[in-house]
């Protein structure tokens, strides 16, 4: 078998008195897509930003890569794309500056930053605004443009935390599409948290997490198979006890 991309080990995490993660544990495959699903508060963005190394868990561990943020955090960094859930590009900025400025952070540059930039618009189709500043570009294609930013580095791992929010339904299925084809022509693994069940109805591997904790984890067709249910969205229902499926409808 080959060695996960991102093993959490009984990881625990509070705030105060807020117990955010009771002991998660879970591992993502290579070329794996993951869809963290929960409601709000469930803890899903205290787990993200554990995975990307923005802090350490108060107990457990995790690796990435086979190798601990402690120790090894450059290597890591350096294998990873991280798309947070605020938005974080420089609006005045052209689409070509904002990827060119994150290239060289990465340490690309010349022919071959020019190449890599030519490659991550096409691939989430945003090649043609590479001109334009970002501020004059619709929310989903400023998404887009983060998305691309991320994978600038090739990044053998992809961690989302809720990228769609603020979109309408149709511009959140293109993002699904264009996630499916990274994975596919990259062979990205990706972590994608979220509260809407239609955004990881098509992942490898879904992993229900609520009040701090994994209820549930199987493929989408095990998790319909074992709720008894029709559709995901039911089964989330029926085995989360009704928490908010947030599923919205078609535009
Ligand atoms: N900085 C913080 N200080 C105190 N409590 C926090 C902090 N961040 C999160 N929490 C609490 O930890 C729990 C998990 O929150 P978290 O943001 O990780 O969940 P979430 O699933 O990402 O929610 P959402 O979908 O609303 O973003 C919640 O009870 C939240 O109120």
């Amino acid at each position: 078998m080959s060695t996960p991309v991102l093993v959490f080990d009984k990881v625990r995490k509070s705030y105060g008195s807020t117990e955010a993660l009771k002991g998660i544990s879970f591992d993502i495959a290579p070329s794996e897509v993951v869809g963290l699903l929960g409601p709000n508060g469930a803890g899903k963005s205290t787990l993200f930003q554990i995975a990307a190394g923005l802090f350490a868990p108060d107990d457990g561990t995790v690796d990435v890569f086979g190798l601990d943020y402690k120790q090894h955090a450059s290597e890591i960094l350096a294998r990873l794309g991280v798309v947070f859930q605020s938005r974080s590009l420089d609006l005045d900025m052209t689409v070509n500056a904002n990827l060119k400025f994150h290239g060289q952070l990465f340490g690309l540059s010349g022919k071959l930053l020019e190449t890599r930039i030519s490659e991550v618009t096409e691939l989430l189709e945003v090649a043609d605004l590479r001109k334009r500043p970002v501020r004059t570009l619709s929310g989903g294609n400023q998404r887009r443009v983060e998305i691309a930013r991320a994978l600038l580095n090739k990044p053998d791992l992809l961690l989302m935390d809720e990228p769609s929010v603020g979109l309408d339904a149709t511009t959140r299925r293109k993002l699904v599409d264009h996630m499916q084809v990274v994975r596919e022509q990259q062979g990205t693994s990706i972590l994608w948290a979220t509260h809407l069940v239609e955004e990881v109805d098509r992942a490898d591997r879904i992993v229900f997490i609520a009040q701090g904790e994994v209820t549930h984890m199987g493929s989408p067709a095990q998790i319909i198979e074992t709720s008894g249910a029709a559709t995901l969205t039911d089964a989330y229902v029926a085995l989360t006890g009704g928490a908010d499926a947030h599923v919205e409808p078609a535009a």
